[in-house]
C-alpha cells in the first residue's frame, strides 16, 4: 500500500491556493473588454444586472454556512459578512451600494430587483454556490470563499480606470467597489485562517485546492455566459432580440 502524501507546510499550501489567481475571472476575455473599456453601455448594464443577482446570493450564501457552523467565535465573524451587504441599523450594505450602481449605469432599481435580465447561465452558476455552501461542512464552504484574496485588484483596477474608460458612469455608482476593498482583505484574513488551520492532511489541503477551483469556475461561468448573450450576441438572450416567455 503507499504511504499518504505528508500535507504541505502553511506556506506551501497558502500558496497553492494563491496559485488559483491565474483561473481568477480578471482574466476572462469578458472582464478584459470590460477593463480595457470596450464595452457598450448596454453590455456594462447586462454585466451589472447579472452580478446583482451575485450580490444578492451571497448573504444566503453565507447564512447557510453559519447555519452549518456550531462554533460561536466563528459565526461571530462571519456574520459581518452578511451585514455588509445587508446593511444594519443606519449603515447601508452592498447590495444597496450594487443598487446604486445600476441606476449610475442607466438601470432601474425594478430592472435590477426582479433579475429579469439575469441568463440561466448566470443564475445556475449562483446557485450552485448558494446549494454547495448549504451541503457542505462550514470548512469546506469558507475556503470557497477565497476568490475574495484575488478581489482587491479587481475592485481597484475599476476604481482607477473606469472614471475614464466609462465616463457617462455616474460617481455614485463607485460605492461598492470602494466599500469591499477593505472588507474584502478583512474576510479572506479570516477566511483563510480557517483554512490553514483546519486544512491538517494532504487529502483536505487538495480538496481546499479542488473547492477554490469550483468557486473559480463559478465566475468564470457567469461570464461565459454573458459572453454568449451580450458579445457575440445570441439568440434568444442577446439584447436585440425580444425574447417572447
Ligand atoms: O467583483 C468581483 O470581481 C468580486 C469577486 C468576488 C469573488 O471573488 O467571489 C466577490 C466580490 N466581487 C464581492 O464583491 C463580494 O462581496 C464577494 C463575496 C464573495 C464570497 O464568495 O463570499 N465573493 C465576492
Amino acid at each position: 500500500m503507499s504511504e499518504k502524501p505528508a500535507p504541505w507546510s502553511r506556506e506551501e499550501f497558502e500558496q497553492k491556493l494563491r496559485d488559483k489567481e491565474a483561473m481568477y475571472h480578471i482574466n476572462h476575455p469578458f472582464h478584459k473588454l470590460m477593463h480595457a473599456g470596450k464595452l457598450s453601455q448596454k453590455q456594462v448594464q447586462g454585466w451589472v444586472a447579472n452580478r446583482f443577482y451575485y450580490q444578492t446570493a451571497i448573504p444566503i450564501k453565507d447564512a447557510a454556512i453559519m447555519a452549518n457552523c456550531d462554533d460561536a467565535s466563528v459565526r461571530k465573524h462571519w456574520v459581518q459578512r452578511i451585514l455588509d451587504h445587508d446593511g444594519y441599523e443606519n449603515e447601508e450594505g452592498g447590495i444597496e451600494a450594487w443598487l446604486q450602481l445600476g441606476e449610475a449605469v442607466g438601470l432601474t432599481r425594478a430592472e435590477l430587483e426582479s433579475h429579469e435580465h439575469v441568463l440561466p447561465g448566470v443564475r445556475f452558476a449562483i446557485d450552485a454556490y448558494v446549494n454547495f455552501a448549504r451541503r457542505a461542512s462550514w470548512q469546506e464552504a469558507a475556503g470557497s470563499s477565497l476568490t475574495e484574496l484575488f478581489a482587491p485588484k479587481i475592485h481597484k483596477a475599476r476604481l482607477d480606470n473606469w472614471p475614464d474608460l466609462y465616463p457617462w458612469i455616474d460617481e455614485s455608482g463607485y460605492r461598492y467597489f470602494r466599500k469591499r476593498l477593505n472588507e474584502a482583505r478583512r474576510d479572506v484574513e479570516h477566511g483563510l485562517q480557517i483554512t490553514l488551520d483546519y486544512c491538517d492532511t494532504r487529502e483536505k489541503q487538495q480538496r481546499a485546492v479542488d473547492l477554490l477551483q469550483f468557486k473559480l469556475d463559478i465566475l468564470w461561468t457567469m461570464l461565459d455566459a454573458m459572453w454568449m448573450a451580450y458579445i457575440e450576441n445570441r439568440p434568444p438572450y442577446c439584447m436585440d432580440v425580444e425574447v417572447t416567455k
